[in-house]
């Protein structure tokens, strides 16, 4: 995981050649990598979407399976992030030794945090100008506030970087001119010149365990010198133990250019030596089907009842459909049948394929600790839990950001719309990241989703994979509405008479906002006047009618309903009167309940020489922002600020111009706001929903 550019892709491949899993080393400038193997990611040379590919790697004669998922970098893809860290073990960060660490090493770095991912860092690229390690390890404890424990000394710098000083082992690792790959390195005695620093980076290296490690702070305090194998133990303890929130996270560092080949063998050995295995990991925590409080366990065991997280699905080209799945427990073979509780259905595994780099391996079954990839699987999406039909469980849900832009899309046909249809469902199905919506009123489809880039991809393969021609307009801000007051009792009475059988159906209703953006239903209706198999309907109506909101065709969210007390008819009163009934009340409650606008604001980083300080704080005052703070780096300064996202289109040239291409920014979703009135109003007469 990294910053975009930080060089993962690149890293990735030599670590598929090294571990003998590919042939040949692709490059990311030739379109010839593995991982990015769609058209898109080739030509654009950033990973999209994250491939999982197994090799072995062997150390002190024991053989490691590994299975690598290289995670894309840019922010508009940071949910596939989000979900391959939800199943990873460990994660190696990569950072770009100019640049140090950058605003989305921060983000996935959190991330990291939040599902408890154990981690190594590796320094990539101290082979270009102005790299320099030491400003990265210190920003790797002041911007990540992590304890680095530098296990590497680069040897020689920039064009002249020729290895990697072992501190624990105390040698010089270097990579000779004719080992053309990097294939092989040799191993020599520390160069004298390098020896002080060497020895002071032991040093602190040892102290640094001491402090993490109760075990490691005996040894330290005794006579005898820790030998190598224990202090690679203390590194271990030191890493496993970490990655949780309420602890430093302590953090291993490597160094290397993975581009010139060189420091990648050593950091596969940091791999296997301190990243945990599936049973380091321990037990998964699920909870009942149907009650989200009873706590259900399971081991990392073959013995146990099956369970396992659908992360990612993925569409082969000769296979159709592929479901790729991180098993926690239990066994699957080809033929079984599972169960995805939150979809109430069967699922049948048709094949189990391990993925390699350039091929897939049809396997007879997978186990706990395995990341496979299976067929047949017809209604499992992303996030979803699959389990033994005996003894079911859902296991942790991923947390999704918002959809923060749209664009509307209009086939060009009847044809295309069909089209158009198959395509997005495949596309939702791979990612839940992005949003569709039918405008009723002018049958536009509008898709909504993280980014520019985001959307930008999404269309084009709609394009290209799915041949659909259509016009696609401008991408435009996603406002949401929500309530802003509560609303006691709204009745509303659904009745007609037309010859036969007639529809009846009456509601009363109170809505309320809620702090966050979900939605609550709550049923009081006491002595069956609104007959239980109809309560779902009003339910769905309420929804239904959210989708389309009140004020400008935007969805409304964060309000919970309750339903009061209603009324039916014994022969006239059906699913749909109700339904409709609690639509139409939904709609009259919630133009009560002062709805408004809400616009998305986002987390806007600057990065920019001192100079230009005035000049990009003065553009973002103008563009209704707020600087929330401004820290020195390193000949530069970095202004954070959070700015509407309606202001920020054009600025990428905007900002290019005032500070004559010396700045950069990054920006990513920080929360929903209320649209200034003003401002509201023109969105809502502008409103072609
Ligand atoms: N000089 C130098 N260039 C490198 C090194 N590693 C990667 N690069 C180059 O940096 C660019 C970005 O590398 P990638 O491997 O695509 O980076 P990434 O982190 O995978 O990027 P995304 O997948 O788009 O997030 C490419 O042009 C690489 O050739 C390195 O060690 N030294």
């Amino acid at each position: 995981m990294a910053h975009i550019d930080a060089g993962k892709t690149t890293t990735t491949e030599r670590i598929l050649f090294y571990t003998g899993a590919s042939y040949k080393v692709g490059e990311v400038h030739d379109g010839t990598t593995t991982t990015d193997s769609t058209d898109q990611e080739r030509e654009r040379g950033i990973t999209i979407s994250s491939a999982a590919v197994t090799c072995h790697w062997t150390l002190d004669g024991v053989d490691y399976p590994l299975t690598l998922i290289d995670t894309p970098g840019h922010v508009d893809f940071t949910v596939e992030v989000e979900r391959c860290l939800r199943v990873l073990d460990g994660a190696v960060t990569v950072f770009d030794g100019v640049a140090g660490v950058e605003p989305q090493s921060e983000t996935v770095w959190r991330q990291a945090d939040r599902y408890g991912v154990p981690r190594i860092c590796f320094v990539n690229k101290l082979d270009r100008a102005g790299a320099d390690f030491a400003r990265c390890v210190d920003m790797i404890g002041t911007r990540l506030g992590a304890v680095p424990l530098v296990l590497h000394l680069p040897i020689g710098a920039e064009a002249g970087f020729a290895g990697v000083v072992d501190v624990v082992g105390f040698r010089a690792l270097t990579w000779p001119a004719e080992a053309k790959l990097g294939e092989r390195y040799d191993t020599a005695a520390v160069p004298a010149a390098l020896v002080p620093a060497a020895e002071a980076a032991r040093a602190r290296l040892l102290e640094t365990l001491a402090d993490h490690d109760e075990a490691f702070l005996e040894l330290y305090l005794g006579d005898v010198e820790p030998t190598e194998a224990q202090i690679h133990d203390a590194v271990r303890r030191a890493t496993l133990a970490s990655g949780r929130a309420d602890v430093p996270t302590v953090t291993p560092v490597l160094c290397g250019t993975a581009f010139k080949n060189k420091g990648v063998q050593p950091l596969l050995d940091a791999v296997a030596r301190y990243l945990p295995s599936p049973l380091d990991r321990g037990t998964v925590e699920g909870h009942a089907v149907d009650d989200e409080d009873t706590v259900v366990l399971r081991r990392p065991d073959d013995a146990e009842p099956f369970a396992a997280l659908a992360f990612k699905v993925a569409t082969d080209r000769h296979l159709g459909k592929l479901t790729f799945l991180r098993v926690y427990a239990g066994r699957i073979a080809a033929g079984d049948q599972v169960r995805n509780p939150l979809r109430s259905a069967r699922e049948r595994i048709g094949k189990v394929y391990r993925m390699h780099a350039d091929k897939r391996e049809d396997v007879a079954s997978a186990g706990a600790g395995d990341i496979v990839a299976v067929m047949g699987l017809r209604s499992t999406t992303t996030g979803e839990t699959l389990c033994d039909p005996a003894h079911p469980l859902v296991l942790e849900a991923m947390d999704f950001p918002t959809p923060v832009l749209e664009v509307a899309v209009e086939p060009a046909s009847q044809a295309d719309q069909e089209k158009l249809g198959t395509a997005i469902q495949r596309l939702a199905e791979e990612d839940p990241s992005f949003h569709v919506q039918t405008e009723p009123e002018s049958g536009q489809t509008i898709l909504s989703g993280m980014g520019e880039l985001h959307l930008e991809v999404l269309v084009d393969r709609m394009r290209r994979e799915f041949g659909v021609a259509a016009n696609v307009g401008r991408p435009r801000v996603a406002y949401r509405e929500t309530l802003q007051a509560a609303v006691g009792k709204v009745e509303f009475v659904y009745k007609k008479q037309n010859g036969g059988k007639g529809q009846y159906a009456k509601v009363l209703i109170a809505v309320e906002p809620l702090a966050d953006e979900h939605y609550e239903f709550v049923n009081r209706v006491v002595g069956g006047r609104v007959p239980r198999d109809f309560v779902p309907s009003v339910d769905e109506g309420c929804q239904a009618a959210m989708e389309l909101g009140v004020l400008a065709g935007y969805p409304l969210t964060g309000v919970r309903v309750t339903l009061l007390d209603g009324d039916f008819h014994a022969v006239d009163s059906s699913e749909m009167a109700f339904r409709i009934a609690g639509q139409s009340a939904f709609r009259e409650a919630a133009r009560l309940a002062s709805p408004v606008l809400l616009e998305p604001l986002m987390l806007v980083e600057v990065t920019t020489p001192e100079t230009y300080l005035g000049e990009v704080n003065g553009d973002i005052s103008a563009r209704r922002g707020h600087v929330r703070a401004i820290e020195d780096r390193p000949g530069t300064k970095l202004v954070s600020a959070v700015v509407p996202l309606a202001e920020m289109f054009g600025y990428v040239g905007d900002l290019r111009s005032r500070t004559s291409g010396r700045a950069s920014f990054t920006m990513k979703f920080d929360s929903y706001a209320p649209v200034p009135r003003q401002i509201a109003e023109a969105v809502v007469a502008g409103s072609t929903r």
